[in-house]
């Protein structure tokens, strides 16, 4: 566990992963057990990929299973259970294993809480899964992350499946597609790999489009894909952060194709909503939260519902490990440190150090320059603006001269070099050391 140390918020393995403890090896299952139900159903939700990952990487031979602690010992008075419970456990799907989809178990649309903000979106994925009212056969949804894409993304495969158990749903990432695309083209597999998506699936669940940005092969097979899931009337769902006619770096004739289904984005929910939200995963853990400690997260945290959840949940498990009420005290006490780091720097100073440090002049990020050497700082800038102050894309376009759309796609291009760039990720250190924000 140790060695997932570092790549992680310090706070997250501290809270989550290091109190797992691992059980004997039995076979080839890696045991690891949760302290109690509410950590596992966390670790479950947020880490599991990670984990898989990672023991793929060091024991590929290891299944991975996560358990909580046996249901309290009955007292004697008690007739004995009819036979030993099984542990309560999940079982996670084995890397690899691609026949079926990997869905999320949680995200039906009966667990969406449908609001000021993801109202049509809801509706146009239930109308598509239903099969009525969409007047189109794909779905585009566009959002921010945290929104909800991929709850309602699965939602349509569960129900779908739900009512046509023998449906072939595929569900993967446009990386995935490409990765897969790749291996068969090496393994000598390509006809297979076509013949998997144009013609053995029935729905195609794809997310986050945005990666196929500048890779002219995928789309290429993509385009032919669609179009014979088109023609034989199967229907598609697509996930990105920005809508078909933005996305930058797609080829006109996958932007078409795109552009068939219909288009919805995903605002942030309305306090009404994100409230409705927290009530019902606190209902769902069984918690009773007093409603302004609701009310208290709500407002704090307003445009990303992932980070919502995981406030609430981090809030509960420290008050039922601790035995502190769960407060507006408690609450504060936790958010405090987050809040008063978010209100230190300005967009603007951020700006404004990073040209410094890049020995530059600030109206070279705010210029037209597409240069490498600007281009970089730029979007530097940008993710530092999205991660340490609360403004909105729009708000930080305004403080470089673009869009909110551009800003978007910046900030996004560094997310994801970051894991794979370790200079870029120590580039962005240094800078949060400077602006002293570094450790959050
Ligand atoms: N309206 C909602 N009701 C209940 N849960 C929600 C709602 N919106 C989002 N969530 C929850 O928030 C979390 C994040 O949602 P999801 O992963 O679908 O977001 P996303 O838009 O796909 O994010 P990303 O772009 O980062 O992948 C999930 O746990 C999801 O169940």
């Amino acid at each position: 566990m140790s060695s997932l140390d570092g790549g992680l918020d310090p706070q997250d393995y501290g809270l989550w992963l290091e109190p797992l403890q691992p059980k004997p090896l039995r076979g080839n299952r890696l045991v690891l057990l949760c302290p109690n139900q509410l950590h596992l159903n966390t670790v479950q939700q947020r880490f599991a990929p990670l984990l898989q990952q990672h023991l793929a990487e060091l024991h590929p031979d290891l299944e991975l299973v996560l358990e909580s602690p046996r249901p309290a010992a009955r007292r004697a008075s008690q007739p004995p259970p009819p036979a030993a419970p099984a542990p309560r456990q999940m079982e996670l799907p084995r890397m690899g294993a691609l026949q079926m989809p990997r869905l999320n178990q949680r995200y039906v649309f009966d667990n969406f809480v449908a609001g000021g903000g993801n109202e049509f979106a809801f509706a146009a994925a239930k109308a598509l899964a239903g099969g009525g009212g969409l007047f189109s056969n794909g779905l585009f949804l566009v959002s921010g992350t945290g929104l909800g894409k991929s709850h309602l993304t699965q939602a349509v495969g569960h129900q779908i499946l739900g009512y046509m158990p023998q449906t072939r749903v595929a569900y993967l990432t446009a990386e995935d597609f490409t990765n897969q695309m790749i291996a068969a083209i090496r393994g000598k597999r390509a006809d297979q790999f076509k013949q998997r998506f144009r013609t053995g699936c029935d729905l195609l669940l794809l997310e986050e489009v945005q990666f196929l940005a500048g890779k002219d092969k995928t789309q290429d097979e993509l385009v032919y894909t669609l179009d014979a899931l088109a023609d034989a009337g199967k229907r598609v769902v697509f996930t990105g952060r920005m809508a078909p006619a933005q996305l930058q770096g797609l080829a006109p004739a996958l932007v078409s194709r795109l552009a068939d289904s219909v288009t919805v984005g995903i605002e942030p929910p309305d306090f009404a909503t994100r409230v409705r939200i927290l009530k019902r995963q606190a209902a769902q853990e069984g918690m009773a939260v007093p409603p302004e400690v609701l009310e208290f997260l709500s407002q704090e945290i307003p445009d990303d519902v992932r980070r919502l959840r995981s406030a609430l949940v981090g809030l509960m498990a420290r008050a039922s490990l601790t035995g502190r009420p769960l407060d507006l005290g408690l609450a504060a006490e936790v958010l405090g440190q987050l809040a008063s780091r978010l209100r230190r720097v300005s967009p603007a100073q951020i700006r404004d150090l990073v040209a410094t440090v890049y020995g530059m002049e600030s109206k070279l990020l705010t210029g037209k320059s597409r240069k490498k050497a600007v281009v970089r700082p730029r979007n530097l800038a940008m993710c530092l603006c999205r991660r340490h102050t609360d403004a909105s894309f729009a708000a930080i376009g305004q403080v470089f001269n673009r869009n909110h759309a551009t800003v978007m796609y910046g900030v996004d291009q560094i997310e994801r070099k970051l894991e794979i760039e370790p200079k870029l990720a120590a580039e962005l250190a240094f800078l949060e050391q400077r602006l002293g924000v570094s450790g959050g």
